[in-house]
């Protein structure tokens, strides 16, 4: 019905720029970061993340991922530095993942793609009134990428994965209270950045990217709990398992890919 949109064959990404015809744009996410060919900025900053005052509200089923809301009413956890001119808030974070043993990040490194990848969505609200307003303005979001590769199991995300049985079915929200994502960071912020998009639909050009270099570590077992989720509301009777909600590489249509050692 209307704009729905979705992973499967009918629906997904490569049907996208019927309805969102800016899915052909100039600025499109994600892409693939070739190392050596991203140019080093000594000009860049190191990011700085104040996730201190930071805590979740609620989780929820969006129909395509498992999102965790924040309370943005004020600066309480911002992202600032790196590529930033001003400090942007924290409003969510979400994931994207592949099928059993199939990669699903949408960034990828010289061709190579991890498990899954989180993304932690910012707003710049020093420019902008609302996070609505700021997801259409060229500079008015900034998404921290953060790669998740298969290993030992995380110490903290099961905090996340015990909690999704709670948002099985698209449209669910359950309270989730306190989780700080701090504790998914890994231990370097060394960084690429460049221009680009919302990786779903709207797909408005309005991100400044910080995929962060170094992966944090999760077990197949944590991953598969992400699988348990369905794309599927509780009204349906047809149970689509919830995997693959990942776009793949766009062209980079001239632009530059920054890196950012400190
Ligand atoms: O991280 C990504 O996948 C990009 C992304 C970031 C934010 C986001 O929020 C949903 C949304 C944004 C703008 C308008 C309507 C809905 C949707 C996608
Ligand atoms: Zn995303």
């Amino acid at each position: 019905t209307g704009n729905h949109w979705g992973y499967g064959k009918e629906d997904g990404p490569s049907v996208w720029h019927k309805n969102y015809p800016v899915a052909q744009g100039d600025r499109q996410s994600p892409i693939d970061i070739v190392p050596h060919q991203a140019s080093h900025d000594p000009s860049l900053d190191p990011v700085v993340l104040n996730y201190d005052q930071c805590t979740s509200t609620k989780i929820s089923n969006s129909g395509t991922s498992v999102v965790v809301e924040f309370d943005d009413s004020d600066d309480r956890s911002v992202i600032r530095g790196g590529p930033l001119d001003n400090p942007y808030r924290l409003k969510q974070f979400h994931f994207h993942w592949g099928g059993k043993g199939c990669h699903g990040s949408e960034h990828t490194v010289g061709g190579n793609s991890y498990a899954s990848e989180l993304h932690l969505v910012h707003w710049n609200a020093v420019k902008y009134k609302t996070f609505g307003e700021a997801a259409t303005a060229p500079d008015g979001l900034a998404v921290l990428g953060i790669f998740l590769e298969t290993g030992d199991d995380h110490r903290w995300l099961h905090v996340i994965t015990d909690a999704l049985y709670t948002v099985k079915y698209k449209g669910s929200v359950a309270d989730f209270k306190g989780f700080n994502p701090k504790c998914l960071l890994p231990s370097s912020l060394h960084y690429w950045t460049y221009l680009g998009s919302l990786t779903t639909p709207p797909l408005h050009e309005s991100v400044i990217w910080v995929v962060l270099k170094e992966p944090i570590t999760v077990s197949e077992k944590q991953l598969g709990k992400l699988r348990t989720l369905l794309f599927s509301g509780e009204e349906e009777n047809e149970r689509t398992r919830m995997e693959n909600n990942f776009r793949p590489p766009q062209l980079l249509k001239g632009r530059k890919c920054c890196c950012f050692y400190h």
